[in-house]
């Protein structure tokens, strides 16, 4: 299938065969990092642009480029319905997305199997095969389209690791959080069984050139000043690293979750950036993940996204080789479109305006910078000693040694204890007999294949002539389990949004109807919240919530965010599309401009005495047409309709722009039967390009009143110019 940007994904050819599919390859795919020339601009730390994009808004003045960041940026999305996320998968490769991080459903981490088919998930998606596989197969055609690999990614983590490991790996993921430390501390899971249980999951993945990304920044989501865990955050990769390159994870492939610690309103630099300095000094063999603070993160996404430039700044300022996005399931909890879409506009924009900034800045080798950054190591290393003389990993975190509220070595007593025989799983591990054999690939540990042939010790699955990683078709794929909760039946719902003619807001689900409405009240906070949620009834909106509140001043004014449901469905076919105004590029006007020069008149007609908007198409200071080199005579506001045909007559001009903002009795249409009228009794009609503008002027309507054309709201020079230069083209053949 192959994807056209003006064609929608669909769904149901992605869904079709699906037991046939098979992932186009394996293993993480790192960006080209080559500087890139991109008009005027050389890009140091910069990797090739995309074949299909939707560039930064403020690209249109600079010729729509799309500088692309070395990179690899992430975003995650996991609304619940991994149909609908497939959608927003595109619009962020659009935007520059190549890992696509997918949350798992609430709890999947407690599963201590496979989940199968497509329930729809809480928080997240449940991972099942059949959901991993119509995902990939999606990316495996979006990353066609957008011209650079994309990867997939999502978590082995839980009681059911190994297995999860291993659908991934036959299913062509690219990516994994794995760490057993996070089972242990977070999910309550038997140490022993977690630590099994990751080098297995470990070594399935080094098997698949997965990238690996470890769990060290959950300490600082749950710690109560996050910033007093550095040293366990040092201590917290190091053991995970290590950990998984003895298991066999190439270094390329391990990467480090260096989550700071702080956020604003704490001096987020002068705790984070001697952090990120210290991280990278210890295991700067290992690539660097970085991701914001998601702990100080609120309801305000200015606020988030401020935090998120300053997590950028570090990255600058540093090294990342992959750069997260705002987790809008941890920030503002809530998975929407354009929350991803914001953040990655965000993380390009901020990378590329700081592109090889270390030319121009470095870090001070001596001074508070360098002292703290020594500091941290030097509690990491003694937290590191310490747990060697408790007797190793085990006994310091059943003494409660991490997630401790102190500053290592200060100890309050209240880091998360877990027992070396407790917690989930405990006593499910097995010492392998004598003559265990498995004939698998990627298999970790003791596996006794020498008892049938000493040749296939390398190969244990060559005793079956291949397992599944070497024999896809052995894979059974089960399609769907639950009759009430699949895809089938949310596509049916959904599906007069599909190929129905009709539309409806959404915020994550095909029609889900989620509206936002901005506010401000002039008064207190409560009272500003009741009256927002009676405006959301008064406006037909159900299910209305508040979802963000701002106080300006606490009696002058609130800010307040709801969010409610639009319940009708718009009828496509109904709509009046706005006319599509050409834009040629600004190089083609300059040029046409200077090989065929136009002169303009333009003024504010009949007794109006506005003219904001008339300067602004004019002036060169707005993007006016003076810009692209045409020269006009400005006749000024209250001008009379036959003074414009006459300055064009004596200025030799091709082209009058006439002003008409007043619409009271129509007199903006009747200005414009006046100036064709006249000019037509001047014997200069066919000799004039005629354009009128206004607020209330459009197209159709301008043209029905002999203007060649009209031009209403957020007009920009360059839309004029465009038109001016089609029409003279057709004036010029006519001759
Ligand atoms: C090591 C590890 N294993 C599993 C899970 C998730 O585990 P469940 O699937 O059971 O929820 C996590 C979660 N971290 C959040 C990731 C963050 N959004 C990020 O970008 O890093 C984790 O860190």
């Amino acid at each position: 299938m192959n994807l056209k940007p003006n064609e929608k994904l669909n769904i149901h050819e992605i869904l079709k065969d699906l037991r046939h599919y098979q992932p186009q390859k394996r293993g993480w795919v790192w960006r080209d990092q080559t500087p890139q020339q991109i008009r005027d601009f050389t890009y140091v730390q910069a990797s090739p642009s995309l074949q299909n994009y939707v560039p930064l808004p403020s690209a249109r003045h600079l010729g729509n480029i799309d500088p692309q960041p070395s990179e690899v940026i992430t975003t995650e999305i996991a609304s619940g319905r991994f149909e609908d996320d497939i959608r927003r998968m595109r619009m962020a490769a659009y935007h520059g997305a190549d890992h696509i991080m997918v949350i798992r459903t609430a709890g999947q981490s407690h599963f201590d199997g496979l989940l199968e088919g497509t329930p729809q998930g809480i928080g997240g998606i449940p991972i099942t095969r059949k959901q991993v596989r119509a995902q990939r197969r999606a990316l495996d055609i979006i990353e066609e389209e957008v011209g650079r690999p994309i990867n997939y990614h999502s978590y082995v983590s839980g009681v059911a690791g190994p297995e999860i490991a291993l659908l991934f790996a036959e299913e062509g993921v690219n990516g994994a959080h794995q760490d057993p430390q996070y089972n242990i501390l977070y999910r309550n899971i038997n140490m022993v069984r977690s630590f099994v249980d990751a080098a297995e999951s470990k070594q399935i993945m080094a098997y698949a050139s997965m990238a690996q990304i470890d769990g060290a920044h959950n300490a600082n989501a749950t710690a109560r000043d996050a910033w007093k865990v550095m040293p366990e955050l040092l201590v917290q990769h190091i053991i995970n690293s290590k950990f998984s390159e003895k298991v066999g994870i190439k270094k390329e492939n391990i990467c480090l979750s260096t989550v700071p610690p702080a956020a604003s309103p704490t001096p987020d630099l002068k705790l984070n950036l001697p952090y990120a300095v210290a991280l990278r000094e210890f295991l700067g063999d290992y690539k660097m993940r970085a991701q914001m603070n998601t702990k100080y993160m609120d309801s305000s996404t200015r606020e988030a996204t401020v935090t998120h430039v300053l997590n950028l700044l570090i990255t600058r300022l540093t090294s990342a080789d992959i750069q997260s996005t705002i987790t809008p399931d941890e920030g503002r909890n809530v998975p929407w479109h354009i929350y991803n879409i914001e953040a990655l506009d965000t993380a390009k924009q901020a990378l590329i305006g700081m592109d090889d900034l270390l030319s121009m800045v470095n870090l001070k080798n001596d001074g508070y910078l360098q002292d703290k950054k020594r500091e941290i190591q030097e509690r990491a290393i003694l937290m590191m000693e310490e747990i060697i003389e408790m007797g190793g990993y085990f006994n310091a975190v059943e003494a409660g040694m991490f997630v401790d509220s102190g500053e290592y070595p200060q100890r309050n007593g209240d880091g998360i204890s877990r027992e070396i025989n407790g917690g989930v799983g405990n006593g499910t591990v097995i010492e392998r007999d004598q003559d265990y054999m498995a004939p698998v690939t990627a298999h970790y540990g003791y596996n006794n294949i020498a008892q049938y042939d000493k040749n296939a010790i390398d190969d244990p699955s060559s005793l079956i002539d291949g397992c599944t990683l070497e024999h896809p078709e052995m894979i059974q794929f089960i399609d769907e389990l639950d009759e009430t909760d699949n895809v089938y039946l949310r596509l049916e719902k959904s599906e007069k949004y599909r190929t129905g003619g009709l539309l409806r807001p959404e915020v994550q689900w095909l029609g889900d109807g989620t509206v936002t409405v901005d506010l401000f009240f002039a008064t207190d906070e409560r009272t500003a919240e009741a009256a927002a949620l009676v405006t959301g009834e008064k406006m037909n909106l159900t299910d209305v919530e508040v979802i963000h509140k701002e106080v300006l001043h606490p009696s002058e004014g609130t800010r307040i965010q709801i969010k409610g449901t639009f319940n009708v469905d718009i009828k496509i076919d109904e709509l009046e599309l706005p006319e599509v105004v050409e834009a040629h590029s600004e190089e083609d006007i300059i040029q046409y401009i200077k090989d065929h020069p136009i002169n303009v008149v333009a003024g504010t007609a009949g007794n109006d005495e506005h003219s904001v908007g008339i300067r602004e198409v004019l002036d060169i200071k707005h993007g006016g047409i003076e810009k692209y080199g045409m020269k006009y005579t400005y006749l000024g506001t209250s001008v009379p309709i036959e003074k414009f045909v006459d300055a064009a007559i004596e200025t030799r001009s091709q082209v009058i722009m006439m002003s008409t903002i007043i619409s009271h009795d129509d007199v903006h249409y009747k200005n414009m039967k006046k100036l064709h009228n006249y000019a037509v009794e001047k014997g200069v009609r066919d000799q004039l390009i005629l354009i009128a503008g206004g607020t209330q002027v459009t197209p159709e309507i301008a043209r029905n009143s002999h203007m060649d054309q009209g031009f209403g709201r957020g007009t920009k020079g360059i839309h004029i110019a465009s038109f001016i230069i089609n029409k003279h083209k057709d004036m010029m053949n006519e001759d």
